[in-house]
């Protein structure tokens, strides 16, 4: 009786949700109609969302091209205004951030995606994790994660493409930096046969996300329609990794009496910390983290980390596989760096100068986080236009990274423009916004990459050992791969590279 009773009143309460959805889609659509706010951007007549859907970077290039570096759009019933311009968008990300909120934007808020994670969740809740994991990407952390990464990369290498021949690196690369986030922030390996489950969960939230963002997202995200189902499998497959992490993690600290956060490693200091971390900090509440919470950042940090880092590989991979010239300098470099069979490690991460700048060439002309979204959490002004509370604000690392009045011949692909005469990575290059606020891969302002670091070592450490180790090229007749721009800059769905190991 009981069990009916409940039966009976989910039912009630999914007619009701089922109907709010409804009326939030038809609302949507009404908004279509209405007219643009007094002070809105310029922008294209209309609702924009089929063009944008479409070829979102054909699409807004050309937008900011005709109407300048602030363009005003109608998608899918909501306005939305695309920066462009370094100024505004340094105001939006740096100068007025408390204007400017996570909550709102199309992409993973409200979603069990990542729940209230550090990505997308704002005010006090986004201070306290940001504190909380704070001190698992500093230098020092950063440092000591470097033995993961190129025990990571000697795996792939010498096991994986042994045999060389031709290889889905975006495959290989995505399983890599699963690994490398799980071994370094978490101590935990991934079961092989859990992997490519994972890595095939990513891709298909990712995707999700990426229809949703540009139809609107109308229908939300807890109606049973089969789209919404395939989703909420994935997630519930990320979600077996994400609390093995944490029961392996509980076992190991309950076995260690008395047991601390690592002191002088930090791997597995991450979640350890998050498991003991009371917050102590300057305005902190002394209380630990919940099992929810700690389910959101650990879900958070192997989305956020490991989708970028393994696309980001891909593209520099393919890059020097076009490039042979480029790839060669490298080698040259890290054969005088760290002669074989030395290991790569943080020790030689200043000294990888040429390696750096082809990784920041490469996320300047692919940046995987190729568009940032923010809302006016009231009404704003943003130079000389005005926002209501509710616009959401889309900025465009892709447009300002091929700026031509900022860079010089901005299509092609110069890692020279990294270094300056005397062969030295450019200061400035990950400081602020980057060179004339021209270039950030990794956002700015204070909701910027906490992974910046971590990423950095990651991809030059990596790629410094496959050229040494390896040759990379495109096979014959195969156009290099062009971008897919949903969630993030992706590669197509497999990236076929042929290797040839330099010792064969
Ligand atoms: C090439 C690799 C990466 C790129 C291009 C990248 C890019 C970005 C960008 C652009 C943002 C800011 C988003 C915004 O302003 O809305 C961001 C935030 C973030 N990233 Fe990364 N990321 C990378 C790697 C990583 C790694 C390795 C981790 C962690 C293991 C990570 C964790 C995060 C987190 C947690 C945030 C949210 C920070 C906050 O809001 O406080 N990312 N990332």
């Amino acid at each position: 009786m009981a069990l009916a009773q409940a039966a009976g009143q989910q039912q009630v309460q999914f007619l009701q949700e089922t109907l709010l959805a409804g009326s939030e889609a038809m609302s949507s659509f009404q908004k279509g109609f209405e007219p643009l706010p007094k002070g809105f951007p310029p922008g294209p007549e209309g609702d924009v969302a089929i063009d944008l859907v479409g070829d979102p970077l054909a699409f807004t290039t050309q937008a900011a091209r005709k109407y300048g570096g602030i363009v005003g759009l109608r998608i899918a019933g909501q306005n939305v205004v695309l920066v462009s311009d370094p100024l505004l968008a340094k105001r939006v990300l740096i100068e007025d951030s408390k204007s400017y909120q996570k909550e709102g934007t199309a992409f993973f808020p409200n979603s069990s995606l990542t729940g209230n994670g550090l990505l997308v969740s704002d005010g006090e809740v986004w201070q306290r994790q940001r504190r909380l994991s704070n001190p698992a990407f500093r230098q020092a952390a950063v440092n000591s994660y470097s033995r993961a990464i190129s025990q990571a990369a000697e795996r792939l290498v010498h096991r994986r493409w042994r045999a060389g021949g031709a290889r889905d690196v975006y495959a290989d690369f995505n399983d890599l930096s699963l690994q490398v986030v799980t071994q370094a922030l978490f101590g935990s390996e991934v079961p092989p046969a859990l992997a490519a489950d994972v890595r095939e969960a990513i891709q298909d939230a990712f995707e999700y996300f990426g229809r949703r963002a540009a139809g609107g997202a109308a229908i939300p995200e807890w109606v049973p329609i089969p789209e919404n189902l395939q989703f909420q499998a994935s997630v519930t497959r990320l979600e077996t990794l994400v609390y093995s992490i944490i029961e392996t993690r509980r076992e190991y600290l309950r076995h260690r009496e008395g047991a601390t956060a690592s002191q002088d490693s930090f791997e597995g200091g991450l979640v350890d910390q998050l498991l003991q971390a009371r917050d102590d900090g300057e305005g902190g509440d002394g209380e630990g983290m919940s099992d929810l919470g700690l389910r959101d950042e650990i879900m958070t940090l192997i989305i956020a980390g490991a989708e970028t880092t393994g696309l980001s590989l891909t593209w520099i991979a393919a890059m020097l596989a076009e490039y042979p010239d480029v790839a060669e300098r490298i080698r040259v470099e890290v054969n005088s760096v760290a002669p074989a069979p030395q290991h790569l490690s943080s020790h030689h991460y200043s000294e990888l100068r040429v390696t750096q700048a082809v990784v920041l060439e490469t996320l300047r002309i692919r940046p995987p986080a190729y568009m940032v979204g923010r809302c006016a959490s009231h009404d704003v002004q943003l130079g000389p236009h005005e926002l209501a509370a509710g616009t959401t604000v889309l900025i465009s690392p892709y447009i300002l990274h091929r700026n031509p009045e900022y860079w010089d011949r901005s299509a092609e692909f110069i890692p020279g423009r990294w270094l300056d005469a005397e062969g030295q990575v450019l200061p400035e290059a990950l400081r602020g916004m980057g060179l004339h606020g021209c270039y950030i891969p990794f956002g700015g302002g204070p909701r910027n990459c906490i992974g910046t670091g971590f990423a950095m070592m990651e991809l030059v450490l990596v790629i410094a050992l496959i050229m040494r180790e390896c040759e990379l090229s495109l096979p014959p007749g195969t156009p290099s791969p062009e971008p897919n721009a949903l969630i993030t800059l992706r590669p197509p769905s497999t990236v076929q590279l042929n290797i040839i190991k330099n010792s064969d």
